[in-house]
C-alpha cells in the first residue's frame, strides 16, 4: 500500500455527549477542543473549528452514535476518513465493541506499553484491559513411538510477536453525569443534582446529599474494585483514566497499586498511531 503524506490533519471522535476535536500538525497534537453534536446536515464546518482552523483539511473521525455519522457525512466538500475497527491492531476485539475503546486502548498500548487499563469516564464508564498477545504453544503432534517421524517438523509460526496487545476485556456502566440524569428523570422525588467537586459526607441528611453520596460512593468503590481485579492479574500494569470525568473521578480515589495517569488525548493518541499506518507525517 503507498503512502500519502500527510501535514495538518483534524481528528474527531463522536461520542454519546459532544464531539471530540484535535488539530494535528503531523504527528504533533497542536491544540484540542470539544464541541456539542451536529444538529442538522452538516454543509459548513467552520462553526466546529476554531476559527484559526481551515475546514478543508482531512478529516479523520470515529463515531460511536450512528445518526451524527451521516450528518457528518453529508458533507461532501471535504476529505472525510472514516476510522474502523479493522484500522486497530489489537487482537479479539469483538465486532460490537466501540471504536471509541478500541482507539482509546490503542492510544494507550502505544503511549503507555502493555498490560494497561484504560477507565473512560464519559457518557458511559468503561473498562477496556489489554495484555500482550499469548504465544500459542506449539502442540507436540500426536506420534505413536512405533512411527517415528520421517521427516523434519517445520515449526509452526507463531501468531503474532510477543509484545502484540490483545484485548483481555472490559465492562460497560452508566457514567457519572447520566447516573445523576437517570435518578432525577425516573423518579418523581429525586432532583436533579450538580455535582460539588469534593466527597460529600457518606451518610447524607439531604435528598441532593444523600443521591451524590450514593452515586460516588458506589461508583467509587466500583472503580476501585475493578482496578484491584486488574493488579491482582497484571501486578505491573498501569491505569489510565480518560474522558469528561477523568480528572475529578481519579482525584477522588485514593491512592491505588499501580501508576494512575490522566490522559484526556488517549483516542487521539491512538487516531495517531492509525493514520500513521497510511501516511507518512511531514
Ligand atoms: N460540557 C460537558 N458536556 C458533557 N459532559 C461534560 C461536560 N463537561 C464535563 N462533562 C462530564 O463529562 C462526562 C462525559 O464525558 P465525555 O465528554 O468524555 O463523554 P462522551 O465522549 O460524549 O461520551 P462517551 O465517550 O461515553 O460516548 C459527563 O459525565 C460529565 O460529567
Ligand atoms: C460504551 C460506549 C457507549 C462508550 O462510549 C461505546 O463504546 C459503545 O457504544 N460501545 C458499544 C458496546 C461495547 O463496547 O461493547
Ligand atoms: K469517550
Amino acid at each position: 500500500m503507498s503512502k500519502t503524506y500527510v501535514s495538518d490533519w483534524l481528528g474527531l471522535t463522536i461520542g454519546n455527549s459532544r464531539l471530540h476535536w484535535g488539530w494535528f500538525k503531523g504527528d504533533i497534537l497542536t491544540e484540542t477542543w470539544d464541541s456539542p453534536h451536529f444538529s442538522h446536515p452538516v454543509t459548513d464546518l467552520m462553526p466546529y473549528l476554531q476559527p484559526q482552523i481551515s475546514p478543508s483539511l482531512p478529516l479523520y473521525f470515529a463515531s460511536v452514535v450512528p445518526q451524527q455519522t451521516t450528518l457528518l457525512l453529508s458533507l461532501d466538500s471535504i476529505e472525510l476518513r472514516e476510522i474502523l475497527l479493522s484500522d486497530v491492531s489489537i487482537k479479539g476485539l469483538y465486532p460490537t465493541i466501540g471504536i471509541d475503546r478500541a482507539i482509546a486502548l490503542w492510544g494507550a498500548v502505544q503511549t503507555y506499553g502493555l498490560p494497561v487499563l484504560v477507565i473512560d469516564a464519559g457518557t458511559a464508564l468503561t473498562f477496556t484491559g489489554a495484555n500482550h498477545t499469548q504465544l500459542r504453544k506449539q502442540t507436540e503432534s500426536k506420534r505413536s513411538p512405533h512411527h517415528p517421524k520421517t521427516h523434519p517438523v517445520t515449526p509452526a509460526i507463531p501468531d503474532s510477536q510477543p509484545s502484540s496487545p490483545t484485548l483481555f476485556g472490559g465492562a460497560i456502566l452508566p457514567g457519572l453525569r447520566l447516573q445523576f440524569q437517570s435518578l432525577h428523570q425516573k423518579t418523581a422525588a429525586l432532583p436533579s443534582v450538580s455535582l460539588s467537586p469534593q466527597l460529600p459526607q457518606r451518610w447524607a441528611l439531604n435528598t441532593p446529599n444523600a443521591i451524590e453520596s450514593g452515586i460516588l460512593y458506589t461508583l467509587l468503590a466500583g472503580i476501585q474494585d475493578f482496578i484491584k481485579d486488574w493488579l491482582q492479574q497484571f501486578p505491573h500494569s498501569k491505569v489510565i483514566f480518560t474522558g469528561g470525568d477523568a480528572t475529578m473521578l481519579s482525584s477522588l480515589l485514593p491512592p491505588q497499586d499501580a501508576e494512575m495517569i490522566v490522559d484526556p488525548n488517549l483516542i487521539f493518541w491512538g487516531a495517531r498511531a492509525i493514520v500513521e499506518q497510511y501516511s507518512i507525517y511531514r
